[in-house]
Order: C-alpha cells, then structure tokens, then sequence
C-alpha cells in the first residue's frame, strides 16, 4: 500500500470543517474554517487546522461558477486589494478580479487559500499547537498535496463540487496540476503558469542554499525562536537574495543594473554595486512581511512537488484528464524553464503551449499583467458555465 493509500484508508472522509469568527473590522471578504484533525500526506496529525482564505463575488445556485485563485512562495489569499491592519501587503495580481476583471465578479465567485504551513492566518510553524506554544520545529512536513486537501476542504465547506478553473503561477502553478492529480472529477480546467509537473534538481538545489541559509542563521535556533524575541532575519534575507536572484533574469539584471555603483564610493574602494543594494531592499522587504519557519516549510513542500508521485507516469496523470489544461510558461524563466511546461502540454495532448513574452524572467507571471490578464479572460471564457450569470 502506497503512502497515499494508506492515508486515504486511515481519512476516508474528509473531516467536516466549521467557521472560525474572523475579528470585528476585519476584511469583510477574509474567512476562516477550522478542521478538528487533518492528516498530511505523510501521515502525521494537525489538529485544530485552520484554514483562511478570501472570497470575491457570489457563487451561483449551481455552484458552477468558482474558480480558485492560487498563490505562489511568499503570496497570499489578498490576490487584489489595500493593504489594511490584517493584510500587510497589496495584492499580487492587480486587476486580475473584480467586476468586468479577467475574473469577473459579475458572473464568477473567486476563491484564495492562504497555504498550509504559511504564516497568513492558515495554521503553519508560527501557530500556536494544542499546548500553547508556537509549533516550529514540530509543525509536520507539509507538501502540494496537503495544501491542495486543505483546500478541497474549503471547496466541501462553500459547497463546491467541481471548480469551473484552478489557476496559478509559480508554486500556485504546482497547486494547479496538483489538483488535477489529485481530484481530477472536482478540476473543470487548469490554467497552470511558469511552473512544473514535479520539482526538478536544479530547484531542490536553490531551495536547499536558501535553507541552509536560514537553518545556520543563530537565531533560528532548530526552528524554535518564536518564543526567543529573536527571529532568524539574516539567515531568511540571503534566503530571499539567493531566490530573487533565480526569479529575474540575468539579462534584465545586466540591463537594470550593470556595473553602476549605488553611492558616489565605488566598488573598487568598498562601496557597493547597485544590483547589490537591489538584492539587499529585496531582503529586508521580505523578513518585514514573512516569517523564516514558513519560508522554509513552503519551500520544503515545492521540493517534494511532484503530480505524478504514486501515480504513474505524467502521461497517465494528464492524458487522461477530461477537463481543459492550458498551460503558460515565460520565456526568461530560467528557474522553471518553458521544457518543463512543455511536458506537461505533451502529456496532455490537447493544447498548445502558451508563452509570456518577458524580460523579467521568472517573476514575468507576477509583473506582465496584461499578458495574464488576456490569457486569464480566454481561459475564462473558454469555460464558462452554461448556466451563466449569477442570480
Ligand atoms: C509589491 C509587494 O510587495 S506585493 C507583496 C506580496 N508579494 C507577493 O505576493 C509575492 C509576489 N510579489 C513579488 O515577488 C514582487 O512584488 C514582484 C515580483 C511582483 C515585483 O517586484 P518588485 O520588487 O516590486 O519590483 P522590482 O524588482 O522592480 O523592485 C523594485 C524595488 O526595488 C527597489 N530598488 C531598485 N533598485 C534599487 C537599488 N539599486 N537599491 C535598492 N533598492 C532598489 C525599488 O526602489 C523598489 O522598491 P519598493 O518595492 O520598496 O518600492
Ligand atoms: N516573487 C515570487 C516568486 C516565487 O514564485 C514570490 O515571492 O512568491
């Protein structure tokens, strides 16, 4: 018996979810579940999971019209909208929702999960566990495939059967195909962006400098600082500088930044190069906003990526998919190269592969916004219900 199997022998029912009370003033479009035990794939036991995630527009009678917005490393379930007291960033992909948006609130109910082992607001390393204290090193290995049964556990608890679409870029890409593994009869289509079928060893290996990064930082302390006052903010900011780094292109680096110096000190007698600065802002904007035990925990998750994982091969995974698979890669991309979309396309058979045409490279699924914004609408249009609007 695989893994997977014995885990759905043990949870053959997903667990019943109830609503958690978000507080007075909050978002009004935040909402939170709590899950009394959800098992990981692994086999191991959360209990109290906690799930959040955000809604736009209303869900039809049928409950035909949802489609579920998937985030990437450091985003979140604030897909569109103002910072505030409980959303300390802007939204990710502005202009992708709304009414008349590429996901139209007119006729579409659009769903965002904030993902299992994050750190905005679904139970993660920074939670407190049943005794009180943070869970760091004992919060369990998460995957893609846990954050895609937390998310069929929103879908049970709206009252969704089947998605009109699951769409993303990046490791929300990896939650896309991973729900066509997983609940292929509940994934009407798959729009999947600048991202992969399985994590490649190129990847594992950024990934692993970034977390050796944060694990030799002294205040990370085994992943057990959350009760220290002090958090590893060294160690996740050349995290973020390694990573960034692989998320833009080297000729846009070239270009932006080439050899000019930041200050009137040049390089040669100390002072710093520009793209240094650059990578340095980067850092320290991410360690204000996301916290390292997460970090590590997602970035853990995207290495163990892999549809096809107990399931043959990716053939069998998407030949056989009935519903609509388009997939997106950037052309600069030089962390999830357009070959490895290219396989899933192959695999499915039935559709080309769309491309973004971007200097930026990987971050081209984040900054090209009328690109993901055409491709977003086709792709809505090319699967909406025949019921129609909202009543
Ligand atoms: C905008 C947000 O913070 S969104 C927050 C949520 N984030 C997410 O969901 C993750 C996804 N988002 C991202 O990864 C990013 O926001 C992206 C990829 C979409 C866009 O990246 P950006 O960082 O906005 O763009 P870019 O690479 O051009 O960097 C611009 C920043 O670098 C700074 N910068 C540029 N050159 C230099 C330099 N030589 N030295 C120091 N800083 C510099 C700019 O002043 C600007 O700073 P600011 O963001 O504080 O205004
Ligand atoms: N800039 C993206 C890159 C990962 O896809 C993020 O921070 O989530």
């Amino acid at each position: 018996m695989t893994v997977v199997e014995s885990r759905i022998a043990q949870a053959p029912a997903r667990p019943q979810a109830r609503r958690v009370p978000t507080p007075p003033g909050a978002n009004p479009r935040a909402h939170a579940i709590g899950v009394p035990a959800f098992v990981t794939e692994t086999g191991e036991r959360i209990p109290d999971l906690v799930i959040t995630f955000q809604t736009w527009g209303t869900l039809s009678p049928a409950a035909d019209n949802a489609i579920l917005i998937e985030h990437a490393l450091t985003g979140d379930a604030h897909v569109v909208g103002p910072t505030g007291p409980d959303q300390p960033t802007p939204g990710w992909w502005p202009g992708i929702i709304g009414p008349g948006a590429p996901l139209d609130t007119d006729t579409s109910f659009v769903v965002a999960v904030n993902a299992v082992g994050g750190c905005r607001g679904t139970t993660g390393p920074h939670t407190l566990a049943p005794d009180g204290r943070a869970w760091g090193s004992r919060f369990p290995r998460t995957t893609i495939r846990d954050q895609v049964s937390a998310e069929a556990i929103v879908a049970d608890y709206l009252g969704i059967d089947r998605w009109q679409l699951v769409l993303g870029g990046s490791m929300g890409g990896m939650r896309a195909i991973e729900w066509v593994g997983s609940f292929p009869e509940r994934t009407g289509a798959a729009l999947v962006i600048a991202s992969t079928p399985w994590a490649t060893a190129d990847q594992i290996a950024w990934g692993h400098m970034q977390s050796v990064a944060i694990e030799s930082d002294p205040a990370w302390h085994g992943g057990d600082y959350y009760a220290t006052g002090h958090t590893p903010d060294t160690g996740l900011g050349l995290a973020r500088r390694i990573a960034h780094n692989t998320y833009r292109s080297a000729a846009e680096l070239d270009d932006r930044f080439g050899l000019t110096p930041q200050t009137s000190h040049r390089p040669l007698d100390g002072g710093q190069f520009a793209v240094q600065s650059y990578l340095d802002h980067q850092a320290a904007k991410l360690v204000r906003r996301f916290d390292a035990g997460s970090y590590l925990n997602l970035t853990r998750a995207m290495a163990t990526h892999d549809v096809t994982r107990d399931r043959g091969d990716l053939a069998d995974v998407l030949g056989g998919y009935d519903g609509l698979l388009r997939v997106v890669a950037v052309d600069s991309d030089r962390l999830f190269p357009p070959a490895l979309s290219e396989a899933m396309v192959a695999a499915y058979g039935r559709e080309p592969l769309l491309t973004i045409a971007s200097d930026h490279g990987h971050d081209g699924f984040l900054i090209e916004h009328d690109q993901i914004a055409t491709i977003t609408a086709d792709v809505v249009a090319d699967t909406r219900p025949l019921g129609g609007a909202v009543g």
